[in-house]
């Protein structure tokens, strides 16, 4: 019986990349192939047989190495791509764009030519840009291309709704859609706990404080941190993401997806609900929305409008 080993590369070692590479090897979800930049190859093995040898005592088989060669990327199941700049107190992440344009798209040329049937998942910021950048450089089909956002806002958002409940976090269910910035739209009316909607259980004035503090959740850990962003919940984000997809889970949770007429959008990489599975992004939920929550994305959207725009100036 042939069992597929599936092949996982990531690429940039930094902060993200390297958790995200130790996540998916304690999941045994495949061999983590983890590249970096030449200048960081010795670091990059470092890290890699160091996590290697965490196998014993974690007890995974998951093979993981180091190295700057995209030929040790060859026909990968998945790319993730976390390579690029982090913000750093007082930046915005659309700040990073241009810099990071040009990462992504030289790291997108390779991968386009070593890879040619993964699916990509894009992390470097500011996100949905780089997501549509991405796209561009690679050529592959839509559902192919998938940026992470909406996994985890919605994961500080839950926490938070967790924390002013003190419930357990497994009870909550939440959505926020829309771009990865300040204007993010948490959509209240859709989220529940245990089964109740959460507008019965919390009062609107800490609705809407969580609400605030989901929308500006990297910063605060921006701030905390002092020099880089958060990587322990965007690396779980990124392992639930290929985890839907290696084990064809049919997950709905909200990514980075290219919109064309959905939510009124086209031609926009943007966070909306959609169903992850074997071939990507399998399917788009358009969901209803009052006006309010409408408005809010049309806000949302266009700022990531903007930014998309820079690229192509
Ligand atoms: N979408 C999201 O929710 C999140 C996005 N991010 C973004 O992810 C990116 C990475 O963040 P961190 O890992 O914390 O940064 P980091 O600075 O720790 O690591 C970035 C790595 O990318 C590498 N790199 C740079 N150019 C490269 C290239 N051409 N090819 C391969 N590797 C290259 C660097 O050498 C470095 O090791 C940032 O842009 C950050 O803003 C971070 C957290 C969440
Ligand atoms: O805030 C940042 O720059 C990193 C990021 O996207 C996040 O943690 O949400």
């Amino acid at each position: 019986m042939a069992i597929k080993r599936y092949k996982i590369t990531v690429v940039g070692a930094g902060f993200t990349g390297a958790t995200t590479a130790l996540m998916l090897a304690q999941k045994e979800l495949g061999d983590v192939v983890l590249l970096d930049i030449p200048q960081m190859e010795n670091p990059t093995k470092g890290k890699a047989l160091d996590m290697q040898e965490a196998g014993p005592v974690q007890r995974f088989d998951s093979h993981i190495i180091g190295t700057s060669s995209y030929e040790d990327a060859v026909d990968s199941d998945i790319v993730i791509i976390t390579a690029g700049i982090a913000r750093k107190p007082g930046m915005s992440r659309d700040d990073l764009v241009n810099i990071n344009a040009g990462i992504v798209k030289s790291v997108c040329e390779n991968v386009r030519h070593v890879a040619p049937e993964s699916i990509v998942i894009i992390l470097s910021n500011p996100v949905d840009a780089m997501t549509y950048a991405a796209f561009e450089a690679l050529g592959f089909p839509k559902n192919r291309v998938i940026g992470q956002s909406g996994v985890l806002d919605t994961a500080r958002y839950c926490t938070f709704i967790a924390q002013e409940l003190n419930v357990s976090v497994e009870d909550v269910r939440g959505f926020v859609i829309g771009g990865h910035g300040n204007d993010m739209v948490p959509l209240v009316r859709y989220s529940s706990v245990g089964g109740i909607p959460i507008d019965t259980l919390i009062p609107v004035d800490r609705i809407e404080e969580i609400v605030k503090r989901t929308r500006v959740g990297g910063g605060e850990i921006v701030d905390l941190l002092g020099n880089g962003s958060a990587y322990y919940a965007p690396a779980a984000s990124l392992v639930q993401m290929t985890e839907a997809i290696l084990k064809d889970k049919k997950r709905i949770i909200p990514v980075i997806a290219l919109l064309e007429g959905e939510y009124g959008y086209d031609n926009l990489f943007l966070g909306v609900p959609a169903l992850l599975g074997a071939n990507g992004i399998e399917k788009i939920f358009e969901l209803e929305l009052t006006a309010e929550e409408k408005a809010a994305l049309d806000k949302s959207a266009e700022s990531v409008r903007g930014v998309t725009a820079i690229l192509s100036k």
